[in-house]
């Protein structure tokens, strides 16, 4: 059991999150954080640990500088340093700018951006000790081409794209990979809450006439830190059905 790397998956109990957290948990072990959802989240635990793998999961508002610290100081102590760290946690908050209150913006650029930094602040050292790793930022299409209702939401997945590719050329020398995915339209509890005429627009818009599910994108995450991965670093890479070509 100890043999397989480890990867730490930021909200990993649900959506997009979950899905990366099952096909990774064939390859390595698994710790992840969840926010509030402990039941869903220690059944999904329990549920992929077996004889040759573990999947632990902790609470932490990755919103929360403390929080963050204290859960990165108790993973080195407790599992060592990641091989990987898949930065998913994620929340979208739909208005028009003019409508938008300044808290929204600060809740969207908090989660989405600022926790980002905070994950890799506290476990780049290590992981650049170490001398083999990747760090994998969950972002969006908005990032890359906007969209209306979307400006925080836009404006934090861009910067994701942006701090993936200064990190990527800060840590190369030191065998740390650092990408992106940038997903289109995917079947989750964030994209639910969309009004139906709004989905239905996006599936229409793509060119495959369907919405991605949360498998699609954790295939990715499973090339990137496999083999294939070897010589990727730096990159967005836009699992979409074709919706922003
Ligand atoms: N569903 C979609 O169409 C797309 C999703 N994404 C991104 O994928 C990632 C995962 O989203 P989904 O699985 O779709 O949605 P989801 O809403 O199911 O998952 C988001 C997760 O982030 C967690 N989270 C939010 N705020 C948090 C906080 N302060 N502290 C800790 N955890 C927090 C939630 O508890 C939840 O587990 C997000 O970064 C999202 O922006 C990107 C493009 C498209
Ligand atoms: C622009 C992409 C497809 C998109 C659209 C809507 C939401 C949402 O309301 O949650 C997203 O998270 C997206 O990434």
């Amino acid at each position: 059991m100890k043999s397989k790397k480890m990867v730490l998956v930021t909200a990993g109990s649900r959506g997009i999150g979950a899905a990366i957290v099952r096909v990774l948990s064939k390859h390595y072990n698994i710790v992840f954080t969840y926010r509030t959802n402990k039941e869903q989240a220690e059944l999904l635990a329990k549920s992929l640990t077996n004889n040759n793998t573990f999947c632990v999961c902790y609470p932490c508002d990755v919103t929360k500088t403390s929080e963050v610290k204290s859960f990165c100081e108790m993973l080195l102590d407790k599992h060592g340093t990641p091989y990987a760290l898949i930065n998913n946690a994620g929340i979208s908050v739909n208005n028009l700018q003019i409508n938008m209150t300044i808290a929204e913006w600060q809740t969207v650029i908090e989660t989405n951006l600022n926790a980002t930094f905070y994950f890799n602040h506290y476990l780049l050292n290590p992981m650049i000790i170490d001398g083999d790793g990747c760090i994998i930022n969950i972002s969006s299409i908005s990032g890359l081409r906007g969209n209306i209702g979307q400006t925080s939401y836009s404006a934090s997945k861009a910067a994701q794209i942006g701090m993936t590719k200064s990190l990527a050329k800060e840590v190369a020398m030191f065998n740390v990979r650092v990408n992106s995915i940038a997903p289109g339209l995917v079947e989750t509890e964030m994209t639910a809450e969309l009004p139906k005429k709004v989905l239905d627009q996006l599936i229409k818009s793509t060119p495959l006439r369907k919405i991605g599910q949360p498998d699609d994108v954790a295939k990715m995450v499973e090339y990137l830190l496999g083999e294939g991965g070897n010589f990727i670093t730096g990159q967005t890479m836009v699992i979409d059905g074709g919706l922003s070509i």
